[in-house]
C-alpha cells in the first residue's frame, strides 16, 4: 500500500477535478473499499489530501491488473510492484462493479468502512463504458446495458465526498421519484461510511456515486444557446419553454422539500453572505474593489424589500447544466450547487430567484463569449437580451411569481452571481473575467433587466 499513494498523488496532480491546482497532493488513506472481481483487485481510495488550508477527502477508484489494459492505455495511474494501476472509472472491472452493487442493493467493505448500493429501478447487465470527455468536477460514465429498461446509463463518481446529503442526489432523485420528467431518472445511488474523528459519532455518511437515465442524442443548452446566438436565431421560443421547465422544477422541489417563509433575519443573512463573497472575491479581483460601494447599495436595497418564500432550488443553474432533448424538451441537470459555496449553503432551502439570476447571467455569457471570440458585440448583445427577458416572460407564466415586483431582489442575486463568476473566471479561466466584471458594471449603473 505504501507505494501505491505516491503514485496516485503523482498521478492525481494531473487530474481536471484535483483542486489544489499547482500543489503537491499530501495523502493518507482513510478507507479502501474492495470489491471482488475475478482476476484483478478493484479498490476505492478515500483519500485525505492535506495540501490545501481546507483538507479534502477524495473517491478514487483503482483497478489492480496483473497484465495491461490496452485500451485503457490513458488511464494508467502507474506500475507498482509488477501490478499496473487504472483509474477505476476508465475500466470495465469498476464499472460493472459499481453499478451491479447499486443495482442488488450490495455491499463493498473495507478496514472501519463500507459502502452500500440502494437501488431505485434494476438497470441490468453493463457490457461496456466510456468515460465522458469535457470539462467535469466529477467523473461521469456512460454505461451501455442489456437487459434493462433502457440502454444506456450515466454512472457519476463523485471525486470530492463528504459527510451528509450530496443535493446532486437528493434533489435529482426527489424530483424524479415525484414523476417529474424534467431531470433523468434516477436508478440508484451508492452511500458509503467510513472513519471522521473528527465527528462525535467517529463516522461520516455521504454518497460515493449514483446511477442515472443516459440522454442520448441530447445536446448542452449552452452549446444549443452558442450555435443560435452566433447564427443570429431567434431563441425566444426555446428561451421561453426554458423558463416555464425551470418555474416547473421549483414547483416539484417546493412540493417534494420543506419550504421557509422568508423572515428579516434569513434576509439579513442572505445579505450577509452576499457581501462576504465580495469581500473575498475583491481580494482576488481587486478590479471589483472600485465598484464596492455601488454593489453594496444595491445589497441593501434588497435587504429592504419583501422576499418570496425559500425552497430547495439547483443552486448553480446556468446554460452548461440543462439539456435539450427532442422528445422531452429541456432537462435540468447537475444540482451539486456552487462548487465555491461550503456544503452547508447549498443544502438550505435557498430562493428561487437566485436559480433564474443564474440562467439570466448565462444569457449575457453567451454574448460575452461570442463578443470575445470577434463576434458582431451588438448582435449577440440584442440575441441575449431577447433570450433573457423570454426566459423572464416563461418563468414568471409558469410560476404565477411577478419577476418585476422582485426586481431589488433579482438584481442583487445576478449582482451576487456576476461577482461569484468574476471570482471563479479569476482562479479557474482568467481570459473570461472580462464576461462577468462587464456585467457587474452594467449591474451597478442601471438595474432593469
Ligand atoms: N443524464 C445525462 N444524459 C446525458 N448527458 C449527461 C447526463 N448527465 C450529464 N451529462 C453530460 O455530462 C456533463 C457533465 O455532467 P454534470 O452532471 O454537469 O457533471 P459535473 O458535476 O462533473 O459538472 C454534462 O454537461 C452533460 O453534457
Ligand atoms: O458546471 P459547474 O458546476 O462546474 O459550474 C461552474 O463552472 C461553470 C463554467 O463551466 C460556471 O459557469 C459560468 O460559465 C458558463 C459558460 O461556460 C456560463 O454559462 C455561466 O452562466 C457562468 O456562470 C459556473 O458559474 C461555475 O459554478
Amino acid at each position: 500500500m505504501s507505494a501505491v499513494i505516491p503514485v496516485i498523488a503523482e498521478w492525481m496532480a494531473r487530474q481536471r477535478w484535483y483542486q489544489a491546482k499547482g500543489a503537491e497532493p499530501a495523502l493518507s488513506v482513510v478507507a479502501s473499499l474492495d470489491g471482488g472481481v475475478p482476476g484483478v483487485r478493484v479498490t476505492v481510495f478515500l483519500l485525505l489530501d492535506e495540501a490545501p488550508a481546507e483538507p479534502l477527502l477524495y473517491q478514487v477508484p483503482v483497478v489492480f491488473r496483473p497484465t495491461e489494459l490496452p485500451e485503457s492505455r490513458n488511464a494508467l495511474i502507474g506500475e507498482v510492484d509488477g501490478r499496473f494501476l487504472y483509474d477505476g472509472p476508465h475500466d470495465p472491472a469498476y464499472v460493472g462493479l459499481l453499478v451491479r452493487t447499486i443495482a442488488d442493493g450490495g455491499r463493498l467493505e473495507g478496514s472501519g468502512a463500507q459502502a452500500v448500493g440502494e437501488p431505485a429501478i434494476d438497470p441490468g447487465t453493463p457490457r461496456s463504458s466510456r468515460v465522458f470527455s469535457g470539462e467535469q468536477s466529477n467523473t461521469s460514465i456512460v454505461v451501455d446495458v442489456e437487459g434493462g429498461p433502457l440502454p444506456q446509463l450515466i454512472a457519476k463518481v463523485f471525486r470530492l465526498v463528504h459527510h451528509g446529503e450530496n443535493p446532486d442526489v437528493t434533489l435529482q432523485s426527489g424530483i424524479s421519484a415525484a414523476g417529474s420528467d424534467r431531470v433523468p431518472r434516477s436508478f440508484g445511488v451508492l452511500t458509503g461510511s467510513w472513519p471522521d474523528p473528527g465527528r462525535a459519532e467517529g463516522v461520516a455518511v455521504g454518497h460515493l456515486a449514483a446511477v442515472q437515465e443516459f440522454l442520448a442524442g441530447s445536446e448542452d443548452a449552452w452549446r444549443v444557446a452558442l450555435q443560435a446566438a452566433a447564427a443570429g436565431e431567434d431563441f425566444s421560443e426555446r428561451a421561453r419553454a426554458l423558463g416555464e421547465a425551470v418555474a416547473e422544477v421549483h414547483e416539484t422541489l417546493a412540493s417534494v422539500f420543506p419550504t421557509v417563509r422568508t423572515t428579516q433575519a434569513e434576509i439579513d443573512a442572505a445579505v450577509a453572505v452576499m457581501r462576504s463573497r465580495l469581500t473575498t472575491a475583491t481580494t482576488e479581483a481587486p478590479q471589483l474593489a472600485a465598484h464596492r460601494a455601488a454593489i453594496d447599495a444595491v445589497y441593501a436595497r434588497a435587504a429592504r424589500a419583501s422576499w418570496p418564500a425559500l425552497q430547495r432550488i439547483h443552486g448553480d443553474l446556468h446554460l452548461g447544466q440543462v439539456l435539450w432533448s427532442d422528445r422531452r424538451g429541456w432537462i435540468l441537470i447537475d444540482f451539486e450547487g456552487e462548487p465555491l459555496r461550503t456544503m452547508a449553503e447549498r443544502t438550505r432551502p435557498d430562493m428561487a430567484l437566485r436559480d433564474v439570476a443564474g440562467m439570466l447571467r448565462s444569457f449575457d455569457y453567451v454574448a460575452g463569449s461570442l463578443g470575445q471570440d470577434g463576434g458582431d458585440t451588438a448582435a449577440v448583445g440584442s440575441w441575449a437580451t431577447t433570450g433573457r427577458r423570454a426566459f423572464s416572460a416563461g418563468y414568471g407564466t409558469r410560476s404565477g411569481i411577478d419577476l418585476d415586483a422582485h426586481r431589488d431582489v433579482l438584481d442583487a442575486f445576478e449582482l451576487d452571481k456576476a461577482v461569484y463568476e468574476t471570482l471563479y473566471e479569476a482562479r479557474n479561466r482568467p481570459a473570461w473575467v472580462g464576461i462577468p466584471l462587464a456585467a457587474v458594471e452594467r449591474l451597478v449603473g442601471s438595474s432593469t433587466a
